[in-house]
């Protein structure tokens, strides 16, 4: 294959952002000039992404180039040239291995974005039972057994033979030296399957590659690529690679024997490769007949992609019945019995136009990439963090970049890439600053960090962010006080630290531009709810660092009322649950500072809950002593909650009507315990209303 001089690349990536513009209506006139350009780009295209490890564009942009490759010939096959990219797989053979003879091709799948389109094919390839399942996202193997025993590993090379990575595929986990297929009476089997990193693996052979000090990888299917064809097996980063089987390609059984049942449908050799022993995703898949139920699966499977262990990109739905697919046979590119769904993208291109720095309400700063605003995943992305001064130098990030973007689920946006190629040299280095942005303080930087830090507490912009944090959603809650507002109240002299959100002159509130009464009015009642809220809320929202939702609670757990925690020590806290030596100190450096118990008594005098709310003492015992039953349906709460009252009030709850019942509370369609205790005339009958007045006595 050849190889592509920089200028030429520049070109064809040029030429391919032509094309992504122009994918729709193609005129005829354009057709041959078209075609002539993707026959161009894709080649070059798949020499990035298989020979390099190095893609340009997205996976999607590509299937975009080649789905419009696919229409054109398709409408002018006159004008296909032979050799196009749609008959063959992009090889990836790099003549480092011996070359091995697949039984049966390896080849690519079909795919779509488009339920529109599965729903098609299925109906197209006969309406039969399908078997779905996830669409791993590594790099594909062939594996061939006979009498039981590994004897081959390859690549898919051109489809019709690979590599022999035999010695590299004996490293991975998953892989089983042995299998009892002979059980079955089959001789020789030929599997495919997917080597890959779990996420969790990946993340760790990324902070070991940063440990040595190489470049991080951009993702686990490239990470998988890269370590399996390593010449020297046995190397520390092979030992994270994975495998997953999820076909037989060949078989054949041993002489008289009939091929076993489960060898006849895609979703039943799934479950034998379980048996046998390999990782197959037999309990992942879902069989049927309904496109309804497929396309339910695809889009639950897309939801929760995030948390399944591996890096999934769609869901391949393959005809079901082995047979069936034998005869619907396969194009030199694909096999006709199977789709990929893919996922919508969630990488895009952009281009940075500037970086700006951001203080956090620890003082952080965070250099934020601004880019030409692009949709990705359902969202528009603007800002992307870049993290630290240490990630923009290991990338080499420069203003004017294209930059490649990803977005994954809840993970905030972050740049995978620049991409040099599309440099013209006119890029500039971003430069870090050396004082605040903000207060223009001196920055510092803690030994062994990559981060920044403005420690002028009194800095603007970190007495925002700490009160942006204090409203926030987890904490105080108060709703209508985002960042915007906040800063508006700020530069009004509005508001000037925590404290002062509990006391806002609503008066001069009302007179600002585009407030007035109804608005101050709703701040009003946000800011008076969140006087009130639970205890733990406050904690969390003061800020300290290393303490999150959790930690407050336990802190709540453990004290009456927020002063108890005024010169707390450290050995006391390392006591209560989950608090270590670092958060205690923490803790205790946060209540013995003076500017802050200040804060707090501000905030006692402005009447903002410091209770825990435990019950008093007083009310505590209200019960003591008595026996309660219940029977119906409470409406108010759960028999549990009600039992729960119950007890902490010190009472007791029993199963059944019995000489000690001094109450029986009787919800709606109560049972025969009802009668029962009429009958008896030392148990008191209560309504549910009856009961909770009592309680709260
Ligand atoms: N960004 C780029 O520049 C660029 C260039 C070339 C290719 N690509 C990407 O690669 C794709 C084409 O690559 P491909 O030919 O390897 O096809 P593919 O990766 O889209 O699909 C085929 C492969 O899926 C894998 N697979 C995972 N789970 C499977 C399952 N359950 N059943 C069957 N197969 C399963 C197999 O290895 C199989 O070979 C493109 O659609 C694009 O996404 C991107
Ligand atoms: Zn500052």
């Amino acid at each position: 294959m050849e190889t592509y001089s920089n200028k030429k690349a520049a070109e064809l990536l040029t030429l391919s952002g032509k094309l992504l513009k122009a994918v729709k209506p193609v005129r005829l006139a354009d057709v041959s000039d078209t075609l002539h350009a993707l026959y161009e780009v894709i080649p070059y295209h798949d020499w990035c992404y298989y020979k390099k490890n190095n893609p340009v564009i997205t996976d999607f942009e590509y299937d975009q180039l080649y789905s419009l490759l696919k229409q054109l010939e398709k409408a002018h096959p006159e004008m296909a040239r032979p050799g196009s990219p749609v008959e063959h797989v992009a090889p990836d053979l790099e003549n480092q291995f011996p070359v091995v003879h697949h039984k049966v091709p390896m080849l690519s799948l079909d795919n779509t974005y488009h339920a529109a389109v599965l729903q098609e094919w299925m109906q197209k390839t006969g309406k039969r039972a399908y078997c779905a399942e996830p669409k791993f996202d590594g790099t594909g193997i062939s594996l061939l057994y006979e009498h039981d025993r590994l004897v081959r590993g390859a690549t898919r090379g051109d489809g019709a033979s690979g590599e022999d990575i035999t010695a590299a595929i004996r490293q991975v986990a998953g892989i089983p030296e042995t299998a009892p297929w002979s059980r079955y009476g089959i001789a020789v089997v030929e599997l495919r399957g997917e080597v890959l990193m779990s996420k969790k693996s990946f993340r760790a052979y990324n902070e070991e590659r940063a440990r040595k000090g190489l470049p991080l990888m951009a993702n686990p299917r490239n990470a998988a690529a890269g370590t399996l064809r390593l010449l020297h097996p046995q190397s520390w980063e092979q030992h994270r690679l994975e495998a997953v089987l999820y076909q037989v390609s060949f078989y054949a059984m041993e002489k008289g024997v009939v091929p076993p049942e489960s060898l006849l449908e895609q979703g039943k050799i799934l479950d034998l490769l379980t048996t046998l022993g390999f990782p197959a995703p037999s309990r992942q898949k879902l069989v049927s007949h309904s496109f309804a139920d497929v396309i339910r699966y695809c889009r639950d499977f897309e939801a929760k992609r995030d948390s399944f262990p591996y890096e999934t990109d769609g869901i391949v739905v393959k005809v079901n019945n082995s047979q069936d697919q034998r005869s619907l046979g396969m194009t030199s590119h694909h096999p006709r019995w199977a789709l990929a769904y893919k996922f919508k993208p969630r990488q895009a291109t952009s281009k940075l136009r500037e970086v700006v720095f951001s203080v956090g309400r620890m003082g952080a700063v965070t250099p934020v990439a601004k880019i030409d605003p692009v949709p990705i995943g359902g969202v528009t992305v603007a800002s992307v963090s870049l993290f630290n001064e240490k990630q923009v130098q290991f990338k080499d990030i420069r203003i004017g970049d294209t930059v490649l973007v990803e977005r994954a689920g809840d993970v905030i946006p972050y740049i995978v890439k620049p991409v040099k190629e599309e440099r013209t040299g006119r890029e500039k280095k971003i430069r870090f600053p050396v004082n605040c942005p903000v207060c223009g303080h001196p920055l510092q930087r803690p030994f062994g960090e990559s981060i920044w830090y403005c420690v002028n507490m009194g800095c603007q912009a970190q007495v925002i962010a700490r009160m942006v944090h204090f409203a926030g959603k987890d904490a105080m809650d108060i709703t209508g006080l985002g960042e915007q507002h906040m800063r508006e109240l700020f530069d009004h002299g509005l508001i000037t630290d925590i404290p002062s959100l509990f006391d806002i002159n609503y008066d001069r509130l009302a007179s600002l531009q585009r407030w007035g009464k109804r608005s101050a009015g709703n701040l009003r009642a946000a800011v008076e709810k969140a006087r009130r809220q639970p205890l733990y809320r406050l904690i969390y929202g003061l800020g300290i660092h290393y303490v999150g939702i959790a930690t407050a609670k336990t802190l709540v757990d453990n004290i009456n009322r927020l002063t108890d925690l005024v010169g707390v020590k450290a050995a006391v806290l390392m006591s209560w649950k989950d608090i270590g030596p670092t958060v205690a100190e923490s803790i205790c450096q946060f209540f013995n500072n003076k500017a802050n118990v200040k804060m707090l008594q501000k905030l006692a005098h402005l009447n903002v809950n410091m209770q825990t709310g435990k019950r008093r003492p007083a009310a505590k015992h209200t019960l003591d002593g008595k026996t309660f039953l219940f029977t119906g349906t409470l409406s108010g709460m759960t028999r549990k909650v009600a039992a729960a009252m119950v007890e902490e009030h010190g009472g007791k709850v029993l199963n059944s009507v019995s000489r000690g019942l001094n109450y029986l509370v009787a919800g709606s369609h109560p049972g025969h315990k009802l009668a029962q205790s009429r009958a008896n005339k030392t148990v008191k009958v209560l309504t549910e209303h009856d009961f909770l007045e009592m309680v709260e006595s």
